[in-house]
């Protein structure tokens, strides 16, 4: 890639974490670790569910407490969380409400356990106006895996 990409994630346990870091070893893209307030999500999946969902409910949505870079400056922006629930992971969402300006390609990459579900539909029904690309989807239980030649074709056509 030639062009100003950056990479913004979100990981609770580290498998997102890990897949962005594959991305930015294969794009060279600047990369950033977007973090909620300490606590917001417990160490636990069921007590993160629990909680996303009653957030749901509610109509709330947790805080990113990063700082972003001018989002101008770059041409694509990789987007990537975790499969919640079959959707996508709340400060996702959160995120793409602060970026509901920006004017180039966003692209969605997430990791999931057994069942990627509607994730990258509910990515852009989330997006509103931002142009969203096909993502990379990938389970650490099931298919589609992980592999880098499989991550590298997918970097390829964006
Ligand atoms: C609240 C919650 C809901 C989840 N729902 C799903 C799901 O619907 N499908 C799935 O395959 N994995 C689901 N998972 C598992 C995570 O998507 C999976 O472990 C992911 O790789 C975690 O990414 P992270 O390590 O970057 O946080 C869920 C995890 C949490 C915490």
């Amino acid at each position: 890639m030639v062009r100003n990409v950056l990479i913004l994630y979100y990981s609770q346990f580290g498998n997102t974490a890990k897949l962005a870091s594959a991305i930015h070893r294969q794009t060279g893209a600047d990369i950033l670790r977007l973090q909620v307030p300490e606590g917001y999500f417990p160490d636990d999946m069921e007590e993160t569910d629990q909680i996303f969902k009653a957030d749901n409910q509610n109509g709330r949505l947790p805080q990113i407490i990063t700082e972003l870079p001018a989002l101008d400056y770059y041409d694509t922006i990789l987007v990537g969380g975790p499969v919640w629930d079959g959707k996508v992971a709340s400060p996702i969402i959160s995120l793409l409400r602060m970026m509901k300006d920006y004017q180039g390609k966003v692209v969605p990459f997430s990791t999931g356990w057994s069942d990627t579900g509607n994730y990258q539909a509910d990515f852009v029904a989330h997006a509103g106006k931002l142009k969203i690309a096909d993502g990379y989807h990938v389970l650490t239980h099931a298919t589609p895996k992980y592999s880098p030649s499989s991550l590298a074709s997918w970097l390829r056509k964006l």
